[in-house]
């Protein structure tokens, strides 16, 4: 039998396993008491509505039983797992600190005593070294350094002894005198306290921040009271420019562009752009320019080209790396784990249990590659493994469609928990300062090896360690070898290993029956809540809508034409073939099967309609919140 036979029997079997809806619930509900024990009813049918609801069932039953009437093929058919050959990989060293202290810095003693005595900060990092002086002589510079190196206190600084040291002393009536450009809401939020906690001895200079999702009004009646160092995100900030008549930026002497890459990347080199041409033309005096970013990409060098001036290019890394070449934090263990697509939840979960049950202290973060998919799974691990396996800690999501309040009081919690496992996009791939993460699981794969350099960036941040595992599918492995043609090296986790912890944490009879069972929790929590159903087949389709735009350098690794739909529906615990899920393939289902007044009610239902347009998927999360703000400000209506 072909893997395509196998998946279309399995898939068969369970055709008719859609959830009823919700407002169907009643007639349900009466149809299953005409139906128990009385009709004699299919089999897929029958167990279902004859099994006991999710949270009826202990977690050794759930677990480790598989559920009657239902054929699950988890462990047969899969591609065979290929041995990869690893190349030798020599990683580029950066050391993170240097051997200078603050004190040795000519900058004002309250500064150094409260980095000491509020910060706890003694010694300079390696690009605080190379990049403190540059900025302080007033030189622009372009600063490139790893990942949780410190660059935000390279800048903000000599930004911060500027300004304390000007005479008169600058008050908030003197306005903008410094810009700080973020790519994300977060990020401005982050660079705006350690702005805060570096004014302390200077209560006169006043920082402030404007992001996409807050109260126009409440903004502008801050900046009407005036900001003396302004952070926000692009969007916002033109949208300020253009509209509030209060925000004048005649005084401004420093911009600093950080996560200049990742500005590009979310598609923000235009209003970057206007931002600079509004800041040119009402700047009366000179003004100094400083872009910081962990990788270079060509559009970084081409707005530096266009930005700087005479200027200094900074590099942590020193001359033995070449352009092209990743730096990787040193106390970071990088793995990968090999999964056949069907294996791919199971295995998700085994890891989650055997590293988060490990200490009571644990955070992880798990990147997906779509805002549904971060949706759902919060919500499917959370309910199944936290109703079952005793896993003591809680997940979180964080994306960009989600309120500002929400984004802030989930950023703000889990970098204040102990534990805690925090679902996410890649709105957290850049610059957040998450203390004490202890791993970064890539449940999808990057869309670039910069990506992967930023997300593992989340932990191992200033010398403390930190490990990332890196899910791929057979398919997927050139991807291994296209991180070490940039110096990073990766090790083999195996996935029999994290399923024998799994087996292990509920004495299970053997590896396969405890992942079968678990799957077949997933499952029947997916069949029996419309909701959860509902939130799958969203994410399943945003995950393929993804997954076929991978762009065309990516696809030696990630190619659309190797994905086995079935077996991925699988990981996103769906029964229903790939065809009945939200349009995907819809035309060669329609060909392939007469429709029957079933499937019309079900594409009449906004059920199918509702994910194949492409407006309602998000698929990316460069549309992080901002574009909205953008739309709405284009129907004239912020
Ligand atoms: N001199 C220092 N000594 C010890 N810790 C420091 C020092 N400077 C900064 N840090 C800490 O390093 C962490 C990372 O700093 P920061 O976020 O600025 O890094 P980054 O280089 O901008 O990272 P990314 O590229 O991921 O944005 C922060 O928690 C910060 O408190």
């Amino acid at each position: 039998m072909t893997m395509a036979e196998d998946t279309s029997i399995d898939i068969c079997l369970n055709i008719n396993a859609s959830p009823p809806k919700r407002e169907d619930a009643r007639k349900a509900k009466e149809l299953k008491r005409k139906l128990d024990g009385t009709s004699p009813v299919e089999p897929a049918i029958a167990s279902k509505r004859q099994r006991p609801s999710v949270r009826e069932k202990t977690a050794e039953e759930n677990i480790d039983s598989k559920p009657q009437g239902w054929i699950s093929s988890l462990f047969v058919n899969n591609p065979d797992i290929p041995a990869f050959a690893h190349r030798v990989v020599k990683p580029v060293l950066e050391p993170v600190f240097s051997s200078q202290s603050f004190k040795d810095l000519s900058i004002h003693p309250f500064t150094v005593s409260n980095l000491d005595q509020n910060l706890g900060l003694q010694k300079l990092t390696t690009v605080q070294h190379k990049a403190m002086p540059v900025i302080l002589s007033g030189k622009d510079a372009l600063v490139r350094s790893q990942t949780g190196s410190g660059k935000t206190l390279a800048f903000a600084l000599p930004i911060v002894e500027a300004l304390q040291a000007v005479r008169p002393k600058i008050s908030r009536a003197d306005g903008v005198q410094a810009v700080v450009v973020v790519p994300t809401r977060e990020l401005a939020l982050q660079t705006y306290e350690w702005f805060v906690k570096l004014v302390k001895p200077f209560t006169w200079i006043v920082p402030g921040y404007l992001v996409g999702g807050e109260k126009r009004k409440a903004e502008k009646a801050r900046l009407r009271k005036g900001i003396t160092v302004l952070i926000g995100t692009p969007g916002r900030l033109l949208d300020h420019v253009q509209h509030t008549k209060s925000l004048q930026f005649d005084k401004v002497g420093w911009l600093v562009v950080d996560e200049a890459d990742r500005l590009f990347d979310m598609g923000y080199e235009k209003d970057v752009a206007s931002l600079i041409e509004a800041l040119d033309s009402q700047q009366r005096g000179s003004r100094q320019t400083v872009l910081l970013s962990a990788t270079l990409s060509s559009a970084v060098e081409r707005l530096a080209g266009l930005t700087l001036k005479s200027p200094v290019f900074v590099d942590a890394a020193g001359d033995e790396s070449l352009a092209n070449d990743m730096v990787i934090p040193e106390s970071l263990t990088q793995f990968y784990v090999l999964t056949p697509a069907k294996l791919r939840l199971v295995t998700l979960s085994a890891f989650i249990i055997w590293k988060c049950n490990m200490s009571s202290q644990r955070k992880m973060l798990i990147f997906c590659a779509t805002q549904d998919m971060v949706d759902f799974h919060t919500e499917l691990l959370a309910l199944v493994l936290g109703e079952s396996d005793q896993v003591d800690f809680e997940f979180f999501k964080l994306h960009g469609s989600m309120t500002q309040q929400e984004r802030t009081d989930v950023f703000k919690t889990f970098r204040a928990a102990d534990s805690g496992v925090l679902l996410c996009t890649d709105v957290a791939a850049r610059g957040l300062d998450l203390p004490h993460v202890d791993w970064i699981v890539q449940f999808t794969a990057p869309s670039t090896v910069e990506d992967y350099v930023h997300r593992v960036g989340r932990t191992a941040r200033v010398g403390t360690a930190g490990a990332a595992l890196l899910f791929l599918t057979p398919s997927e492995v050139p991807f291994i070898r296209q991180l070490e043609d940039r110096r990073i090296r990766l090790q083999e986790q195996t996935m029999d290993v994290c399923l024998k912890k799994l087996r292990d944490a509920h004495s299970g009879p053997s590896v396969e029956a405890t992942a079968t069972g678990l799957q077949a929790r997933f499952e029947t929590a997916v069949l029996e809540q419309t909701r959860l159903h509902d939130l799958a087949c969203k994410a399943y389709v945003s995950w393929v809508r993804f997954y076929a735009s991978y762009r065309k350098d990516a696809r030696t690794a990630f190619n659309f034409k190797q994905v086995h739909l079935g077996h991925y529906a699988k990981s996103f615990a769906l029964r229903d073939p790939p065809s009945a899920i939200g349009g995907i393939g819809r035309q060669q289902w329609q060909r392939n099967r007469a429709r029957t007044p079933r499937d019309k009610k079900r594409s009449n239902s906004g059920l199918e309609q509702g994910y194949s347009t492409a407006t309602h998927l998000v698929t990316s999360e460069f549309s992080s919140g901002l574009e909205s703000v953008r739309k709405k400000r284009r129907k004239g209506k912020l």
